[in-house]
């Protein structure tokens, strides 16, 4: 099992509906040859054991061999995702097992110059993090020990934030307010923000390590609005390549639009030669923190869990039969005359083809924050979607979600925060650098 595990992690390749990779995709997701400091290694072959340094000698020759010959990492820290790039990272990578959301308000008097200063210095950071090398300034030392282990760290800017910087005039008709919906109970204090920054990682201390860094650096230029931390299942946990699960144990990720798809890149990003120019390359992030009731949802029978999604919990085929991916024939009638897909079922809901093909890249991770006031689970589904338009993508499909949803009973939305996510960086320039200094 664990050598067949790790020839997973190895071939593992990217596939942002997988946290642990999967078919069709393509990928940024590398062995990396860089580490941090004291850690020398490469990964090399799947399954190679790491060098076993004796004992005899002493401290001073076991020092020396450690300087000398280098300790194999694992598959999973050796994953390496590239910072520069078209798009920003973080988006079409695979699902990483930990994750934190975090928004920042920049300060009063914090204008256009100190923005793209802190743009410029987060994006030093991040190149030099999710190359698996400490913080040049000031490194804490949590993530010592491991390999960039898949991290990326994602920059978005809220509606607010072009005008804290006086570029209103630059904000995309697409960062206009997501309209209100009635299954709604949105925190503001946990909603919206000047910045926002997505940091995955296929490990917790890689990805805490880099979320301190990150806040370290706003120095005094941004203050933490809210902050959400989350999971997905870890790669290799499961004995071949699958879609993940959400807490409500549903496979969740199915029918996501893949990279390998003729039309992934219209859905998801920006196109060149549309309203501004440094936006080519981007997209738009949607992120609802939806609390699911889960002592609710855990009361059903399994066959109505199922009919409320539309599909089997056990390996998240449609009702109307077939494997995982077979489509769901959703005009198929059971022997009782109505539909086996429900009419309110939510896989038939959220289809593209019920939405005038509407569609969007769902890469969450799940969150669990203990237990709330009420004594129920404060649990849930930390919901980021990515689209090329959010009113081509979120905005119809929660409309119709919204009206009639077998799902809606058992979720509540508690926040909320759209953000534009502009392009990658190439190589010497910062995430951003279009926006705020063209
Ligand atoms: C507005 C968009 C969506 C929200 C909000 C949303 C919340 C949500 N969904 C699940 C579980 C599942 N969703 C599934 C499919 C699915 N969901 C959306 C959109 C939203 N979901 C889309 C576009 C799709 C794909 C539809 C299709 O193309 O067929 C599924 C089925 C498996 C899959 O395809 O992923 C599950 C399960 C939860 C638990 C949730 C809120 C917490
Ligand atoms: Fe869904």
């Amino acid at each position: 099992m664990k050598a067949e595990a790790l020839k997973q992690q190895a071939a593992r390749p990217e596939n942002p509906g997988r946290s642990d990779g999967g078919p069709g995709t393509t990928g940024s997701t590398a062995l990396a040859g860089v580490s941090r400091r004291r850690l020398l290694g490469t990964a090399g072959a799947a399954g190679a054991a790491g060098l076993a340094l004796g004992a005899a000698g002493g401290a001073a020759a076991h020092a020396a061999a450690a300087e000398a010959a280098p300790t194999a990492l694992s598959t999973v820290g050796s994953g390496v995702v590239a910072f520069h790039g078209e798009h920003q990272a973080g988006i079409t990578t695979a699902m990483q097992s930990s994750g934190h959301l975090v928004a920042f308000d920049l300060s009063p008097g914090a204008g256009r110059k100190a923005a793209a200063a802190l743009m410029r210095r987060w994006s030093a950071l991040a190149a030099e993090l999710m190359a698996g090398r400490p913080a040049s300034r000031e490194d804490t030392g949590v993530a010592l020990d491991a390999g960039p282990s898949s991290l990326t760290v994602t920059f978005g800017f809220g509606r607010t934030f072009f005008g804290r910087t006086g570029l209103t005039a630059r904000r995309p008709a697409g960062l206009d307010p997501l309209p209100p919906f009635s299954a709604d109970r949105l925190d503001p204090r946990r909603s919206d923000g000047d910045l926002w920054v997505q940091i995955g990682a296929d490990d917790g201390l890689v990805a805490f390590h880099a979320l301190r860094a990150i806040q370290k650096a706003a120095g005094d230029t941004a203050r933490v609005r809210w902050q959400m931390n989350g999971f997905n299942r870890a790669p290799g946990a499961t004995a071949r390549p699958m879609t993940t699960r959400n807490l409500m144990g549903q496979i969740d990720g199915t029918n996501n639009p893949k990279p390998s798809e003729p039309d992934f890149d219209r859905r998801v990003f920006v196109p060149a030669g549309t309203e501004h120019g440094w936006l080519t390359g981007g997209s738009y992030a949607v992120v609802r923190r939806i609390r699911m009731l889960l002592d609710d949802w855990e009361r059903l029978s399994t066959a109505k869990q199922e009919g409320v999604i539309g599909r089997r919990k056990s390996d998240g085929a449609p009702l109307t039969g077939g494997g995982e991916s077979t489509p769901l024939a959703l005009d198929e009638l059971g022997p009782d005359g109505k539909p086996v897909v429900a009419a309110n079922a939510h896989a038939r809901i959220s289809a593209p083809e019920q939405n005038g093909g509407a569609a969007m890249l769902r890469r969450p991770f799940s969150y669990h924050d203990g237990i709330g006031p009420d004594g129920t689970p404060d649990a849930g589904l930390l919901f980021i979607c990515w689209q090329a338009d959010p009113l081509r993508g979120f905005v119809p499909v929660q409309r119709k979600l919204d009206r009639g949803d077998a799902l809606s009973p058992f979720l509540r939305h508690e926040a909320s925060g759209l953000f534009v996510v502009p392009g990658g960086a190439r190589q010497g320039e910062y995430v951003g650098q279009r926006l705020l200094e063209s």
